[in-house]
């Protein structure tokens, strides 16, 4: 593997492997994306010209089951991006017993410049150039960053109308009014809520006692931020791409989340005090905000955001990674010898893809289920599991990340040898 996202990725894997009997033939199917599918997709723009995007759709391993998830919008979005975050996917649906491999889509696109019917234009695009490759027994999709419900629906509809028949199960976080779950919109969050709350026991911490800071206001972002408010942790910082804001004191979630709402960034709600009242509070950058003095640090934005350059300098205690690869592999060194605890992306963020799973189960058989019963079922799960890798780190005496991968790479490893060998002889 060359050095890149997906190289970085691969030296999780490599770490875990010490710490597992996998065969041989196991571990080298893991090594490498079973298929990449890269795409054109020529959108007739509001204006009369032809743009052309680039689309991708990674299956990283199926082994378990149809590859699952997201697609994400964002200019920076590269085939490396989408073979890691297909690779995560992988580890993470093992990691919480869902019958799904892991896959991953995306689009190099800044969808905040497009209007509304652009934006349908390209994702129905989308599903056009990649209809051959997805489906509900195959790959299935989900949203990610800069995606969401009403993309969602454009998708499965595009694909319905491909098939000719309705096809639900091929997208999960669709509107509700279309198959979509309750509770599908707050998972990524819950999930995460529900694991922090296994956990912060277990340092003898209490919520009233705890500051905590996150990175990126988004579904994954803001919806944590006000669980953890309401559950009376005192939340002093938070920021969205533009910047940050801190108060010693606490930021009050709820408020911030309805200015942001009305499209505003955060840090310009916070400059204006005419519009909010909430004063005493101090402006700060991004990469700031990942090096204040606080109990709990939430990354929940992007890839790579505490690496060798800053790693040394981030002082919070806890850390529970709710975005995908947020820490790179060197930096994680780092902090393991800061005595800093990682909280895996595999397992922190996995409320999503779980209920995504519910969705899925709830589509084929027809019936539907009450918000309480997604959420006391995403509880159960992300308690189970989060408590089962625990219980390997500490047996072990190895780092949360590294204990959450060799869970999931028991039930891979199971998965790929039960196959048997016949797979390996080119379909013959
Ligand atoms: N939506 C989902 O179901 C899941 C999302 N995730 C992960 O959570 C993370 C966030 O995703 P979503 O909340 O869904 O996306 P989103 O599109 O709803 O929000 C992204 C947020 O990140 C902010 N942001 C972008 N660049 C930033 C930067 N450089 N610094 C700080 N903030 C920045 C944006 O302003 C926005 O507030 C991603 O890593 C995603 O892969 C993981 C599991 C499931
Ligand atoms: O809900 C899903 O299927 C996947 C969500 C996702 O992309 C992720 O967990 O990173």
């Amino acid at each position: 593997m060359s050095n890149s996202l997906l190289a970085d990725a691969g030296q999780r894997l490599e770490q875990a492997l010490k710490y597992t009997s996998l065969s041989e033939d196991a571990i080298a199917s893991l090594k490498y994306p079973k298929a990449s599918l890269a795409v054109s997709i020529p959108v007739r723009m509001d204006d009369g010209s032809l743009s052309v995007f680039q689309g991708y759709r990674v299956r990283y391993d199926d082994s378990r089951g149809p590859g699952k998830g997201g697609v994400r919008y964002h200019p920076s979005v590269t085939l490396d991006e989408v073979q890691s975050l297909a690779f995560w996917m992988t580890f993470k649906c093992a990691a919480l017993n869902l019958p799904f491999g892991g896959a991953k889509g995306g689009i190099t696109v800044n969808p905040k410049a497009l209007s509304r019917l652009e934006l349908e234009r390209l994702s129905r695009g989308y599903i056009d150039a990649i209809a051959d490759f997805i489906g509900a027994d195959v790959d299935i999709l989900a949203p990610d960053v800069y995606t969401n419900s009403m993309i969602m629906g454009w998708m499965m509809d595009q694909y319905s109308i491909i098939q000719r028949r309705s096809s639900p199960g091929v997208v999960t976080g669709k509107p509700i009014a279309m198959g979509g779950s309750l509770g599908r919109e707050s998972a990524t969050a819950m999930g995460a809520f529900f694991a922090i709350e296994t956990i912060v026991p277990k340092f003898d911490r209490r919520p009233q006692d705890t500051t905590v800071a996150v990175q990126g206001f988004g579904n994954a972002g803001a919806t944590i931020a006000e669980l953890l408010f309401h559950a009376g942790y005192n939340v002093v910082a938070v920021s969205d791409s533009q910047g940050a804001i801190y108060a010693q004191s606490g930021l009050d979630i709820p408020k911030i989340r309805q200015f942001k709402n009305n499209a505003r960034s955060i840090k310009d709600i916070y400059c204006d005090d005419t519009v909010c009242s909430i004063t005493n509070h101090d402006v700060l950058s991004n990469e700031e905000l990942l090096t204040l003095d606080v109990d709990i640090l939430i990354p929940a934005a992007l890839e790579n955001q505490i690496t060798e350059a800053n790693a040394s300098q981030i002082k919070a205690r806890l850390i529970f990674e709710v975005a995908n690869g947020p820490i790179t592999s060197t930096a994680d060194q780092t902090l393991e010898q800061n005595g800093i605890y990682v909280f895996p992306d595999i397992l922190i963020n996995a409320g999503g893809v779980t209920v995504s799973y519910f969705e899925w189960v709830q589509n084929r058989n027809g019936m539907y289920w009450t918000l309480d019963e997604v959420n006391q079922r995403l509880r159960r799960k992300m308690v189970e599991e989060t408590e089962r890798i625990w219980a390997i780190a500490q047996s072990r005496f190895i780092p949360m990340r590294t204990a959450a991968y060799v869970h999931a790479l028991e039930r891979l490893g199971e998965a790929l040898d039960a196959k048997g060998t016949r797979r390996y002889y080119n379909g013959h």
